[in-house]
């Protein structure tokens, strides 16, 4: 099934609580994406549902099964999770760092399986990186670093995949290939969970949004149920226009609000 939920989950980061009694359902089969102000906590709900901050109270489960107490590599195999602003460390080949989303399936980048090979081919094609097989990924872009570090995370064929900010440094094109291959895969049967900060790309491709404001959840619905003037005015401090328009809401931020929140 892959229904990630937190109950009552709240996380403290030093001595700063950054979630507080967030509860959220997230089905397999959808896109959900997590939106809010610098800060709110996105991050750290992500890195929580993947399992890598045990919780200060509440829990995260993965079909009843609490994410931190899943086997590392059982859990690798089942979440993939790529990070903010990953780097690459090594001078490897494109095509090897993508392989290395094969490791939780003890597969080596040098010694893959057919089916590694084929996952890894899908990863390549999907985040348009055909021709940049053999470039040292350490000497890309920054915007093919990041797809390059998305295919890592789609060749795991992880039935859940939770992405930090996957369209951040990308041109307008690569933004919606990058969506497109995100909401294909949910529309696959996968768990998919995305970070955005452009929220008429959030509109347009999400199945849910879930907008977080200072360690809460504010709302948890269709995106035109939570991109309301209102709301974006409470949460982000603007003053916003939305519109209907063919290919989905339009989110206009049109100005800061002068008092702060
Ligand atoms: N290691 C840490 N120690 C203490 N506080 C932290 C730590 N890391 C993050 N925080 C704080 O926790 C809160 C939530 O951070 P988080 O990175 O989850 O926010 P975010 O919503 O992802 O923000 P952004 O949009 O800027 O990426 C912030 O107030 C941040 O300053």
């Amino acid at each position: 099934m892959m229904r990630l939920a937190a109950t009552s989950l709240c996380v403290d980061l030093g001595r700063r609580r950054a979630l507080d009694a967030v509860d959220l359902i997230l089905g397999p089969g959808r896109l959900t994406v997590i939106v809010g102000p610098n800060g709110a906590g996105k991050t750290t709900l992500l890195r929580a549902l993947a399992g890598l901050i045990a919780p200060a109270a509440g829990h995260v489960t993965l079909d009843g099964a609490p994410v931190v107490r899943m086997r590392a590599s059982e859990r690798a195999r089942t979440i993939a999770y790529l990070p903010q602003g990953g780097s690459v460390a090594w001078p490897l080949p494109v095509t090897n760092v993508v392989a290395l989303g094969r490791l939780p399936h003890g597969e080596q980048p040098d010694s893959l399986s057919a089916a590694g090979r084929e996952a890894v081919a899908d990863a390549i094609a999907a985040a348009d990186l055909k021709g940049f097989e053999d470039r040292p990924a350490t000497e890309l872009s920054g915007g093919e670093r990041a797809r390059v570090l998305l295919a890592r995370a789609l060749a795991t064929k992880a039935p859940v995949l939770l992405v930090d900010e996957p369209v951040a440094a990308l041109d307008p094109r690569h933004e919606l290939t990058v969506l497109q291959v995100l909401r294909a895969h949910a529309k696959a049967g996968a768990n998919v969970v995305a970070v955005m900060h452009n929220l008429t790309l959030a509109a347009r491709f999400a199945d849910a949004i879930v907008l977080l404001d200072q360690g809460r959840v504010q709302a948890h619905a269709a995106p035109a149920e939570v991109f309301t003037e209102a709301q974006l005015a409470a949460s982000f401090g603007i003053r916003a226009h939305v519109s209907h328009a063919e290919g989905g809401l339009v989110v206009v931020a049109e100005s800061a609000l002068p008092e702060p929140r």
